[in-house]
């Protein structure tokens, strides 16, 4: 028997496709084969749409495959033409939609076929799927749905409810949030992790000193030796590799301008970010005062050589201005700017873009990157929705607030502390200082401290289940 199906009320061109599905009849132990020649049209998109809009059949309305066996607290799926139907009983469970696409759930079956259980990579070709792939049978229990698909090799796949009921409620996986501590003056009292305590246990620790710095937006590593700075450097690598960039890799320095930027001098800096000139700024950034040296003491009084550190919470002082003046907030996350970093001879780099001075999450509208070096700004563009003028006014309300004694957090490092700041977050800065000053520390990419903060702090199982979605 021909089994014909046609999508009516198609529109564009169509294909013929034809199909050897199983239509299992009544009585489950048997199955019959049937040549079904499905129409679909070129064009997904619109086939979907009418896909979803044709009700009727040309022929009998397609066998409602659906598992009508009631699980306690989870919905009833059955099957209409290219999707998977959940209905709640009379709770009023508050879903977005009570249907998922077949192709995006036979897309997201993630069994030990479809993911390389290796590499956690996608293993076969998505857009060899059957267009029009439906489900033959459909079993569900307390922890979630088992598919059988109709497809030429047919296919099982299982869905947790935990990941249905999540998409027939939200739209994405939401970004993941922490709850953040801002600080001000006087910074963070209990931010650090003892290096003996990384030593001993290593995942432990790191996943300690990685929740301080994400939540806190710094921590520091002390009882670090400092003779050399090899034991820095290891202990950096601990969190992940450290970025190269045209200063190197591990940094060692001293103001002896052996590199073309100020931080090479005994000037005083303002509060900054780091390379606001990369389209990815670095993450993390780790210093260690190794040693300074100064002119001898004169007359006995003590000679304080200077070269104090600064730190300020961009988030915290981002939320003043915001509060104080939502309007040059708005101005300083809508005007893109250049940025870049020219003083070394060959190096000219700048951001594949404009960015602006703050950057909001698309999702939650909360900030989630500061990029702010005066020194190392490009000009002020004329285009867009706000003047220069206007951004000029806006900058020096936010230069203003990031100089307010409340915000400014001043201190003293010492060596065998490892000060390692959230750059997306923290502005750093220092006074100026005579005598020679030797810093070491690192970069390290945001993503992959994000990536490190994750799997010393969280399970694997839950880890991948939010980075995959
Ligand atoms: C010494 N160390 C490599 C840490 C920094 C060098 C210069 C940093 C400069 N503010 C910039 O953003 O490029
Ligand atoms: O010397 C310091 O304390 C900080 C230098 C600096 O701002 C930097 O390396 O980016």
């Amino acid at each position: 028997m021909a089994f014909h199906l046609r999508l009516r009320g198609m529109t564009g061109s169509c294909h013929q496709l034809t199909r050897h599905i199983h239509i299992p009849t009544s009585t489950p132990t048997q199955t019959q084969t049937q040549r079904v020649t499905v129409t679909a049209t070129r064009n997904w998109g619109s086939s979907y749409r009418h896909y979803s809009q044709a009700r009727q059949w040309n022929t009998r309305t397609l066998a409602t495959v659906s598992d009508r066996t009631p699980t306690p607290n989870r919905p009833v799926v059955s099957s209409s033409p290219g999707f998977l139907n959940f209905r709640y009983d009379d709770r009023d469970v508050n879903v977005k939609r009570t249907k998922l696409p077949n192709l995006w759930l036979r897309d997201n079956c993630r069994c030990s076929a479809c993911v390389n259980q290796d590499t956690m990579q996608r293993n076969f070709n998505s857009f060899e799927l059957p267009e029009l792939i439906q489900p033959l049978r459909i079993e569900s229990n307390q922890v979630g749905v088992r598919v059988h698909w109709s497809e030429t090799t047919s296919h099982e796949s299982f869905y947790p409810w935990e990941f249905i009921e999540h998409y027939l409620k939200f739209d994405k996986r939401s970004p993941e949030e922490v709850q953040v501590k801002y600080f001000g003056a006087y910074g963070h009292l209990d931010s650090f992790v003892e290096c003996e305590e990384i030593e001993s246990n290593e995942a432990a620790a790191v996943g300690r000193l990685t929740d301080l710095i994400r939540r806190n937006g710094f921590a520091f590593i002390t009882g670090v030796p400092y003779a050399t700075a090899e034991p820095t450097q290891k202990l950096l690598e601990k969190i992940a590799f450290i970025r190269q960039t045209h200063y190197g890799g591990f940094y060692d320095f001293i103001p002896d301008l052996s590199l073309a930027d100020t931080a090479y001098t005994n000037l005083p800096l303002g509060a900054h970010t780091d390379t606001t000139y990369f389209s990815d700024p670095v993450g993390l950034q780790a210093l260690h005062l190794l040693s300074h040296v100064g002119p001898e003491l004169k007359n006995g009084l003590g000679a304080t050589l200077g070269g104090k550190s600064l730190l300020v919470d961009g988030f915290y002082a981002a939320g003043l201005l915001k509060a104080e003046d939502p309007e040059a907030y708005d101005i300083l996350s809508s005007v893109k700017l250049p940025w870049h970093a020219s003083g070394n001879k060959g190096i000219t780099i700048t951001p594949d873009n404009l960015y602006p001075v703050f950057e909001n999450n698309e999702i939650t509208g909360k900030l989630h990157r500061i990029r702010w070096n005066n020194d190392d700004r490009g000009v002020v563009p004329f285009d867009g929705k706000y003047t220069p003028w206007e951004w000029y006014d806006a900058a020096k309300k936010w230069n203003e607030v990031l100089r307010r004694k409340s915000v400014e957090y001043w201190f003293q490092l010492r060596p065998g502390e490892i000060l390692i700041f959230d750059n997306w977050r923290v502005l750093h800065g220092r006074s100026a200082f005579t005598g020679v000053r030797r810093m070491c520390g690192g970069y390290i990419n945001r993503d992959d401290f994000i990536s490190r903060w994750r799997n010393t702090n969280y399970a694997r199982d839950d880890v991948l289940k939010r980075v995959i979605g």
